[in-house]
């Protein structure tokens, strides 16, 4: 497996799908992507039914992440949220999540409980209260390898220079990725990647619907992003094909005018591993 810090070093870009379980993770993987983002809003979405307003759980998000580095082999970009709570619920957080094989965990500025960047009515923590926890995080670490990413949610509260500076404080403290959250203009994407892109690789959050316009991955790095994350569309395209697969089964009763939409029963087989699971299990037979 290519690590992050080595797929930041050497690929032009890096496009990580969101995913929320072993199941995405899995199909994602076999679509050819090299990393994975393992969206809190996402989680809240498909196990909770709920909102990204900060109802998820430190639990669930590490049990989320172990059944998918259990399956996947890809780097995970971990979404931690406020890493709920303060320094020590951090220090707690990425332990544990980096135990669970994370790859970079995702610490931002909002108070707790959080709500998605795209939403209205957020508030955000003193600087200072926010570089105690990323040096929190930062100094819990027990690999090399595993990456902080500060992200900021200043701009809808202080403005875009406020945000601005937030993510210089956040680098001065040490974080190795920053995330500047709903920038609302691509002349907005291009200040944050001219003052940080040379200094440190900024991630491009893309939000069907939310408040930054969604480009593609090639014309971000472009700009001078290097992480692109399309983290809740993943939930959004099984929301809508659900949709239709309910709607059609209870008007007609039957899958038959669906099959050409779904996996048949040999194809989710291959896709999950059933005859590796099978011979693997031959062996102690
Ligand atoms: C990145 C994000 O934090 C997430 O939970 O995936 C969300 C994305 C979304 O709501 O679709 C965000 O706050 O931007």
């Amino acid at each position: 497996m290519t690590t992050l810090p080595s797929l930041l070093r050497t690929a032009p870009w890096v496009l990580a799908p969101g995913v929320y379980d072993s199941f995405s993770s899995l199909i994602a993987e076999q679509a050819g992507f090299q990393a994975l983002y393992l969206s809190g809003a996402s989680i809240a979405y498909t196990r909770l039914g709920r909102s990204d307003v900060g109802l998820t759980t430190y639990t669930e998000v590490e049990q989320t992440l172990s059944r998918i580095t259990d399956r996947v082999a890809l780097p995970v970009i971990v979404d931690g949220d406020t890493g709920f709570g303060n320094a020590l619920n951090v220090i707690r957080t990425v332990k544990g999540l980096e135990k669970a094989g994370a790859a970079m965990i995702q610490l931002e500025d909002q108070t707790f409980p959080k709500r998605c960047g795209h939403l209205a009515g957020k508030a955000v923590v003193p600087v200072a209260e926010m570089c105690g926890k990323l040096k929190a995080a930062l100094d819990a670490r027990r690999r090399s390898d595993t990456l902080v990413l500060a992200r900021t949610d200043a701009l809808a509260v202080e403005g875009l220079d406020a945000a601005l500076d937030r993510a210089e404080a956040y680098l001065e403290c040490g974080a190795d990725v920053l995330f500047i959250e709903a920038l609302r203009t691509e002349a907005q994407m291009r200040m944050a990647c001219e003052r940080f892109a040379e200094r440190v690789p900024l991630l491009a959050n893309m939000v069907e619907g939310g408040l930054t316009p969604v480009q593609s991955a090639d014309h971000l790095a472009r700009i001078g992003f290097k992480i692109v994350i399309f983290p809740g569309g993943a939930a959004r395209a099984v929301g809508h094909a659900l949709r239709t697969y309910y709607g059609s089964l209870m008007r007609h009763g039957t899958t038959a005018n669906t099959t050409d939409a779904m996996l048949d029963f040999n194809q989710i087989n291959a896709l999950i591993g059933t005859p590796e699971l099978m011979r693997e299990g031959s062996r102690y037979e």
